[in-house]
């Protein structure tokens, strides 16, 4: 952002300022101390705790958003996020898939559906839960979750860096597989590790098309799950900053779709049929990580992200007022804009390791300059197929408040309010929930 000229924006953040320039008040501090220590975990605590918390506000909009969502003739019946694991229910994250037809045949045969990205390994499974979960705390969802035994079918979500591990796993919870069972199997992983994979869990396995994967999943998601898709909202406080947007299923299309993993793809989506990758970007999440690596000394994604959260950019980036003393009022420039990342650290001319950068400033610049290139990318995107909602996935996102906060400040300040930005609960398992669905899959064996 910085370099493109719009004059009086109408709907900025209510200050007006860019997202990153304001300090973090009091109260979310403490939500970043509580992340903070939770990042030592080797699970994904921040994207789990939002999964299973029942406390994000629901709100409706003028916008077509109802609550509770009421599913169309033909939908799937609501899945449910449940807050808080009963005993006996898993410890990572999972949905409980209503008792229908369609997904009956899950108290039977285990499915299981594996997303080999450029960096991660999602999986999504299905297992059956032996304990009686009280019905109320399924409360507002008017189907039944249990079958007639008491069981109830779930749809669990792990990720993992190596697919040694991935397969590890596998073999320790699939456990009832027959030579004949397929593996449903999506991402550039599905071609390049097919064989290994067939071979070491002695599976067929079933590839579904990366972006079939994902609309499948996004609809899925949207039109099944009434809490997957929220906003966020920087300036509210506390868990206010999360609202709900639950979407009737005959409002959720057209939507423009972008998922921000390694790469990015930008799908313009009609339907759950009739969809486009129109655009790409190979500045995404492999990016941040690439360079945070190089940059600075952390070692994993949860350093760099939780290092960025830590950081001031204005020591490393060029503002406005670096260069003009003040805003550019003539284009409307605020004087906290950034208008270079990182131009700070030019040391031409200089004695070599004269100026030294702390790595939480250079973390956090990388972030913002990344987000505001998304933002400002699927802004361009969005306006150019005139639609009114951006739906951001990928494994990227982490529901990070920087990500989001510069991702929704990009969208508004460029939309003018006319576009929103949107965010998913399962934002990296997209993929991997879409090929856990597809029963029209292509066979390898
Ligand atoms: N714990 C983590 N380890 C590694 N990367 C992480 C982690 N958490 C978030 N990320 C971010 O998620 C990105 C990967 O996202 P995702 O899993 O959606 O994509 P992918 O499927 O691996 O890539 P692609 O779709 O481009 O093939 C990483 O590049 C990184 O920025
Ligand atoms: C190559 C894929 C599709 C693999 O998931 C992804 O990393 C991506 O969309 N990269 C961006 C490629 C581009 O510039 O269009």
């Amino acid at each position: 952002m910085g370099h493109t000229s719009v004059t009086s924006p109408r709907r900025i953040s209510p200050r007006g300022s860019p997202p990153h320039l304001r300090r973090t008040p009091p109260k979310f501090r403490k939500v970043l101390v509580l992340k903070e220590k939770r990042s030592a975990e080797p699970e994904n605590p921040v994207m789990d705790e939002l999964l299973l918390s029942s406390k994000l506000k629901r709100v409706d909009s003028a916008t077509g958003c109802v609550s509770p969502r009421v599913p169309a003739g033909d939908a799937l019946p609501s899945a449910v996020s449940v807050p808080r694991p009963a005993q006996k229910a898993p410890k990572t994250p999972y949905v409980i898939l209503p008792a229908c037809d369609a997904f009956e045949k899950f108290r039977k045969i285990s499915r299981v559906s594996v997303d080999i990205g450029g960096t991660l390994i999602k999986v999504v499974y299905s297992s059956v839960m032996d304990d009686e979960l009280p019905e109320e705390s399924l409360n507002g969802h008017a189907r039944k979750y249990a079958y007639e035994d008491g069981k109830r079918v779930l749809v669990n979500f792990k990720k993992f860096t190596d697919l040694d591990r991935l397969i590890a796993f596998l073999k320790e919870i699939w456990t009832d597989r027959k030579s004949g069972d397929v593996i449903h199997c999506t991402g550039g992983g599905s071609y390049k590790y097919s064989e290994i994979i067939m071979k070491e869990l002695g599976v067929r396995l079933q590839r579904t098309d990366e972006m079939r994967s994902l609309i499948f999943g996004v609809n899925f998601l949207l039109s099944t799950n009434v809490d997957e898709s929220f906003t966020y909202h920087h300036d509210a406080i506390g868990i206010n900053k999360f609202q709900y947007r639950p979407i009737a299923a005959d409002l959720i299309y057209p939507f423009l779709l972008v998922n921000i993993g390694t790469g990015i793809s930008i799908l313009k989506v009609d339907s759950p049929t009739s969809y486009e990758r129109v655009g790409g970007s190979s500045m995404g999440g492999g990016t941040f990580m690439g360079l945070g690596s190089l940059l600075t000394p952390a070692q994993n994604f949860d350093e760099l992200l939780e290092m960025a959260n830590r950081g001031d950019h204005r020591n490393v980036d060029k503002l406005v007022c670096d260069i003009y003393g003040g805003a550019y009022d003539e284009l409307g420039l605020k004087a906290d804009l950034i208008a270079g990342s990182m131009a700070k650290c030019n040391r031409f001319g200089e004695a070599p390791m004269k100026q030294t950068h702390k790595p939480e400033d250079i973390a956090k610049s990388l972030l913002l300059m990344v987000s505001n290139n998304i933002g400002q990318m699927a802004y361009l995107y969005g306006t150019r197929y005139n639609l009114k909602r951006i739906y951001f996935g990928g494994y990227f996102i982490r529901q990070d408040p920087i990500t989001m906060r510069t991702l929704s400040f990009a969208i508004n300040y460029w939309s003018k309010g006319e576009i929103e930005a949107l965010y998913l609960k399962h934002e990296g398992y997209l993929g991997a929930m879409g090929s856990f669905l597809d029963e029209d899959g292509k066979l390898d064996d």
